[in-house]
C-alpha cells in the first residue's frame, strides 16, 4: 500500500521526544488488526500518540482512508478531536464526573451529533456491549473489566475509521483479562477499519492480531503474521517473546560460525554471510555424559544456571558456547539430577536449526 492509497492507514512517522526518536513506517488495511509489540520505551505509545494527533510529527505523514491527517512537510494537521480515531488508553481515562452513558456519548457529541442523538448512539453501544444496566453509574463504581468495556464503547461510539488500543487489557486481573480478551476479539472482528493494538503480551498479540509489527528503540525491526514472526524472529527480543533460542553468526555452506566462536552444523540453506539461527527449546536434548558426535548432530557442554517450572515442562537456562534455553520434562530433571551448577551436554539435530538471513542491520 502506498501513502496515497485511499483504503486503510498509511504512516511514515518521525517523532522526537527528548533524546528519543521514533522513525517508523507502517500500513494497515481496513479490518486488519495489527499488534505493535516492543520492549519498554521502544516507542509504541509515541506511535499511537502521533496517529491520534497528540504527539507532533517532526517528519512524515499520516493518511487515513485517503485523507491526510498530518503532514510535517506542508504543515497539514487535523486536530485530535476532529480525527476519525477511537482511542482506548491503558488506564481507560474515563471522565470521572460523567455517568457511563455520558462518557460514551462524549465521542459522538465531539463528532457533531446533538446531545440527544449522542445519548441514543451511546445507549445503543452500551446495549451491544452488554453494559446497558451500568448507564447511570459513575466510573469509580465500575470494576476493571467494566471500565475497559466502557472505554471500548466510548471509542467505538464515535464511529471511528481507525481504532487505537494502548495495552487495553493490561490493568485487568488474569481471569477478567481472558473474558475481556475473547469479547474484544469479537468486537474487533466486527470493526471495519484498521486497528492498532499495543501490547506487551505475545499471547494477546497472537489471539487478537492478524499481523505483528515489532518496534525496538524507535524502529520497526520485524513485521509479519504471528506464524512468520514466531518461526523466524529477527531479534533477541522477539526470540524471547516467542520462546526460541536465537543465535547470530556467519554461514559458510553447512556450517554457521556463531559470534562467540562456536559453530553449528545446519541443514541445506541458501544463505551466505550473516545469518540468524533459531532453535526451539524443546528440540535440545540434555545428557550427563558426552553424546556421540555426528555430522547431523551438534553437541556442546553447558552448565545449568536456572530452572523454571512451566505448566508441564521445566525450562532450563544453560550457560555454554552457545548458551541455550532448553525444555525438559519434570521426570528428566529428577532422573538426570539437574540443578543449578550441574554440568551437562546439550545436543541438537541439524534439521532442528532454522537458518535465515537478517532483515535488518546489526547494532
Ligand atoms: N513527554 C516525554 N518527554 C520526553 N521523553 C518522552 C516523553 N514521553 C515518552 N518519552 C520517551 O520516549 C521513549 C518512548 O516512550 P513510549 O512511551 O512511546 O514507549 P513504549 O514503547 O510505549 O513504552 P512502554 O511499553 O513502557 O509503555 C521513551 O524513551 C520515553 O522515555
Amino acid at each position: 500500500m502506498t501513502a496515497d492509497d485511499p483504503a486503510g492507514l498509511s504512516v511514515e512517522a518521525e517523532v522526537h521526544r527528548g533524546a528519543f526518536t521514533l522513525r517508523a513506517a507502517l500500513a494497515a488495511t481496513p479490518g486488519e488488526v495489527v499488534a505493535v509489540l516492543g520492549p519498554n520505551g521502544s516507542g509504541k505509545s509515541t506511535l499511537l500518540g502521533a496517529l491520534a494527533g497528540l504527539v507532533p510529527l517532526a517528519g512524515g505523514r499520516v493518511v487515513l482512508e485517503g485523507v491526510v491527517l498530518d503532514d510535517a512537510g506542508d504543515g497539514r494537521f487535523v486536530e485530535p478531536a476532529h480525527r476519525p480515531v477511537g482511542f482506548v488508553f491503558q488506564d481507560y481515562r474515563l471522565f470521572p464526573h460523567l455517568s457511563v452513558l455520558d462518557n460514551v456519548a462524549f465521542s459522538p457529541q465531539v463528532r457533531g451529533r446533538s446531545r440527544r442523538e449522542a445519548r441514543a448512539v451511546a445507549a445503543d453501544w452500551l446495549e451491544r456491549l452488554g453494559l446497558a444496566e451500568l448507564s447511570r453509574r459513575r466510573p469509580d463504581r465500575l470494576s476493571g473489566g467494566q471500565a475497559q468495556r466502557v472505554a471500548l464503547a466510548r471509542a467505538l461510539a464515535g464511529d471511528p475509521s481507525l481504532l487505537l488500543l494502548d495495552e487495553p487489557l493490561s490493568a485487568l486481573d488474569a481471569r477478567t483479562r481472558l473474558d475481556v480478551q475473547a469479547e474484544l476479539r469479537r468486537h474487533l472482528a466486527d470493526f471495519t477499519g484498521p486497528c492498532l493494538l499495543v501490547t506487551h503480551d505475545p499471547l494477546e498479540a497472537l489471539v487478537l492480531a492478524d499481523r505483528l509489527v515489532v518496534l525496538e528503540d524507535g524502529r520497526v525491526v520485524q513485521e509479519g503474521t504471528p506464524a512468520e514472526v514466531a518461526r523466524r524472529p529477527a531479534t533477541e527480543y522477539v526470540a524471547r517473546l516467542v520462546g526460541l533460542n536465537l543465535y547470530t553468526g556467519t554461514a559458510d555452506g553447512p556450517t554457521v560460525t556463531l559470534d562467540d566462536g562456536s559453530a553449528f552444523v545446519v541443514p541445506d540453506h541458501e544463505e551466505h554471510g550473516e545469518v540468524l539461527v533459531a532453535l526451539r527449546p524443546s528440540a535440545v536434548t540434555v545428557s550427563t555424559t558426552a553424546p556421540q558426535a555426528s555430522s547431523a548432530r551438534n553437541t556442546w557442554p553447558a552448565t545449568v544456571t536456572g530452572l523454571t517450572l512451566l505448566t508441564d515442562r521445566v525450562r532450563l537456562d544453560l550457560d555454554g558456547r552457545p548458551p541455550a534455553l532448553v525444555d525438559v520434562t519434570p521426570a528428566a530433571v529428577a532422573e538426570l539430577g539437574l540443578d543449578a551448577g550441574r554440568e551437562v551436554w546439550l545436543s541438537a539435530k541439524a534439521v532442528d536449526l532454522e537458518v535465515y538471513g537478517r532483515t535488518h542491520p546489526r547494532g
